[in-house]
């Protein structure tokens, strides 16, 4: 048995996986072999997710019957509905009231225990669908709004606009949500998957799994990065200060920039490239250039610093929120969008990890004392 610490398990391999392959020197990103780029471009989420969790691309058929699979467990019960109304005017935060309704809607399954890869799979399947249900009559009840219908017709990017505002959404938003989730499916073994897979090593439900895989997301060194930097940009704003000022100023400070850095990508994330092209089309077309002038500059300023040499580098978060701030999507939604995505990274990787199950307990050196001596309490 090794003694070698690997603080943040920095590097250790855990297990073999056939999903997705983060190549860090290179900047690289495919899911099961085909590159980000071509799926971003070329393939719907509801493809993709077939991808992860069927092993192949679907046809026009098989698609059509997933699809309608996944739109068919969209409704969600009207007592967890009522939940969610509750965590909304106690002004919960959205991923905490996403978290906690995930969890909760457990209670209406009857197929608690998971056994097979199938079961898992189905259940996934529910609760992937689920998400945006919730999600969506979150934000419609912090406006003071009834929850809208799921639409079967349409498809998982589109329908969770349509129950947001309540219109179905145009081809351009429609399109950009759906490549936005299609880029943040499936990451190798982030923090948030690895939390799945650690519960479902366990052979818990999916749910527990999808509840932690929320929870480890939400943080600000992963998934709640891409708040942040909206953050930012609207802080750099209001500040009327010129943004290579600001980030100078928050440098000397100490601040470290969200958005940048990552475990793995030693270079710019393939996801950020994409993101940001599509910013540049969106700002293209509305013809309002900030935020892609801001976020341009920053990394520039930061390139110029010598972070991205030392292979400090934007990552998926830096630009994904400028994407959706344009489409009129509320801050605190982003991190939970994510979610939304990423959570059939989560039942693509519990169900491949459960497949040939080993429990995940690793290690910790030990470095309190070896022996004390016990004082009853009113001694003490
Ligand atoms: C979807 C995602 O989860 S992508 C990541 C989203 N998170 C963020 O964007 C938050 C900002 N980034 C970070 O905090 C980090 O880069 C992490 C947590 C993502 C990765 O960190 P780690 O691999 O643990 O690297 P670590 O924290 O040890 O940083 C290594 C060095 O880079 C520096 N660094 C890392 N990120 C940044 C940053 N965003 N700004 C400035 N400096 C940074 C650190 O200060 C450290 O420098 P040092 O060696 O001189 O002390
Ligand atoms: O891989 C990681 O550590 C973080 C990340 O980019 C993701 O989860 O998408």
């Amino acid at each position: 048995m090794s003694d070698e610490l690997k603080r943040g398990l920095e590097g250790v391999l855990v297990t073999e996986s056939e999903l997705s392959h983060v190549d860090g020197e290179a900047g690289r990103l495919v899911y099961r072999g085909y590159d980000i780029e071509e799926l971003a471009r070329g393939a719907s989420y509801e493809e993709v997710l077939y991808l992860l969790w069927h092993g192949s691309l679907p046809t026009r058929d098989e698609l059509d019957s997933f699809s309608a699979s996944l739109a068919a467990e969209r409704d969600v019960d009207s007592e967890v509905l009522e939940t969610v109304r509750t965590l909304a005017d106690a002004d919960e935060r959205p991923m905490a009231a996403l978290r906690t309704a995930t969890s909760m809607l457990s209670a209406y399954d009857d197929d608690e225990a998971v056994e097979s890869r199938g079961e898992t799979i189905e259940q996934g399947t529910r609760i992937t669908a689920k998400v945006p249900t919730v999600l969506a009559a979150f934000e419609r009840a912090r406006q003071g709004e009834a929850p809208v219908d799921p639409d079967p017709d349409l498809s998982h990017a589109g329908n969770f606009l349509y129950m947001l505002t309540g219109v179905e959404p145009d081809t351009v938003s429609e399109e950009t949500f759906d490549m936005a989730l299609t880029l943040h499916a499936d990451h190798g073994l982030n923090a948030s998957t690895f939390t799945a897979m650690v519960i479902g090593s366990t052979m818990a439900d999916v749910y527990s799994g999808v509840t932690g895989g929320i929870g480890a997301l939400s943080g600000s060194l992963h998934g709640g990065a891409n708040q942040d930097v909206m953050e930012l940009l609207y802080e750099i704003d209001e500040s009327s200060k010129d943004p290579v000022q600001w980030v100078k100023d928050a440098r000397d400070a100490g601040r470290r920039i969200p958005g940048f850095g990552h475990r793995v990508y030693e270079v710019k994330d393939p996801r950020a490239r994409i993101l940001e092209d599509k910013l540049r089309d969106l700002s293209d077309s509305s013809g309002d250039r900030t935020w892609l002038d801001y976020t341009t500059a920053i990394e520039a300023h930061l390139t110029e610093e010598g972070l991205l040499e030392k292979g400090i580098a934007p990552n998926v978060d830096f630009y994904s929120g400028s994407v959706y701030d344009s489409m009129g999507i509320p801050m605190d939604l982003f991190t939970p969008i994510f979610a939304m995505s990423r959570v059939g990274g989560w039942v693509a990787h519990v169900a491949e990890y459960q497949e040939d199950n080993r429990l995940i307990r690793p290690r910790a050196r030990y470095t309190g004392p070896e022996s004390a001596e016990f004082v009853p309490i009113d001694e003490r």
